[in-house]
């Protein structure tokens, strides 16, 4: 896969050099190249941002230098990347489309700043390309940085051969519905508190419903939500007593 991030401070994405990014990037999984929007700005004050049309507080993104960084990271002889636009209107950031995301051959990212990006950017790029706005959350942020790294994250551990032991993904909450049972290592007693005993036990079948109703009521208690959209086939009698 390859990213391309465009941002006022590329240094925000050092960390990608880091744990398992890192190695995706070493060993070629992940193609990833940061770009500084200032680079497509031409006057000496490398000026990237003006006052809104219409008023209202702070600045927005002006669309000259964006277009000129989105024109140079589109060549016309490649097939057009997704394009990725942070913002607290966006779409939610979910696992799903993490899952979506993974499967993108090129994935570039335009990481806004002050109130937003020139709206202009997104509908001329939306003739080339899909463009995706999403958002972390109901919150607000300084800017798209953050957002990026926290997509980044969720995709690449989606991609073949960056997580070691692949049943981290299939047994992930996410992936099923629920959010994960406790989790537990050694030492089996720590400051007086003791591991379950059915986790010790050895018995793979009463392990496995324990972390089920474990998760079932870890979800119940505190993402209620998500019991909603869980699909009734997906659970059998003994969870309907549980
Ligand atoms: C009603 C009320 C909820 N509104 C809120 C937004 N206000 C305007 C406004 C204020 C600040 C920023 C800062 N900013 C610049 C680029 C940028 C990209 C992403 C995010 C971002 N914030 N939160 C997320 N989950 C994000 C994501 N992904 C924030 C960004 C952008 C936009 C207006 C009021």
């Amino acid at each position: 896969m390859r990213v391309d991030i465009v941002s006022i401070f590329p240094e925000y994405f050092a960390p990608l050099d880091l744990s398992l990014i890192g190695r995706a990037r070493a060993n070629g999984t992940l193609r990833l190249a940061v770009h500084d929007l200032r680079g497509w700005t031409h006057d000496v004050h490398r000026t990237v941002d003006d006052t809104p049309y219409g008023g209202g507080p702070g600045m927005v993104m002006r669309p000259e230098p964006w277009g000129e960084a989105l024109d140079a990271l589109t060549p016309a002889e490649l097939p057009p990347p997704r394009l990725l636009v942070p913002s607290p209107a966006g779409v939610p950031f979910t696992q799903a489309l993490a899952h979506e995301l993974a499967a993108e051959p090129h994935l570039l990212f335009a990481c806004g700043r002050y109130e937003g990006i020139d709206q202009r950017v997104l509908d001329h790029a939306a003739t080339r390309m899909p463009v995706t706005e999403v958002s972390l959350g109901d919150y607000v942020l300084f800017g798209g940085e953050v957002a990026v790294l926290v997509i980044l994250e969720a995709v690449t551990r989606l991609l073949p051969g960056v997580l070691g032991n692949a049943g981290s993904l299939t047994e992930e909450s996410h992936a099923h519905g629920l959010l994960e049972a406790p989790m537990y290592t050694k030492p089996a007693t720590w400051r007086g508190l003791p591991v379950p005993e059915v986790l010790r036990s050895g018995d793979h079948g009463r392990i496995a419903r324990w972390r089920r109703d474990e998760a079932l009521v870890r979800t119940g208690r505190r993402r209620p939500d998500m019991l909603a959209g869980l699909d009734p086939q997906s659970l059998d009698k003994r969870d309907v007593a549980a």
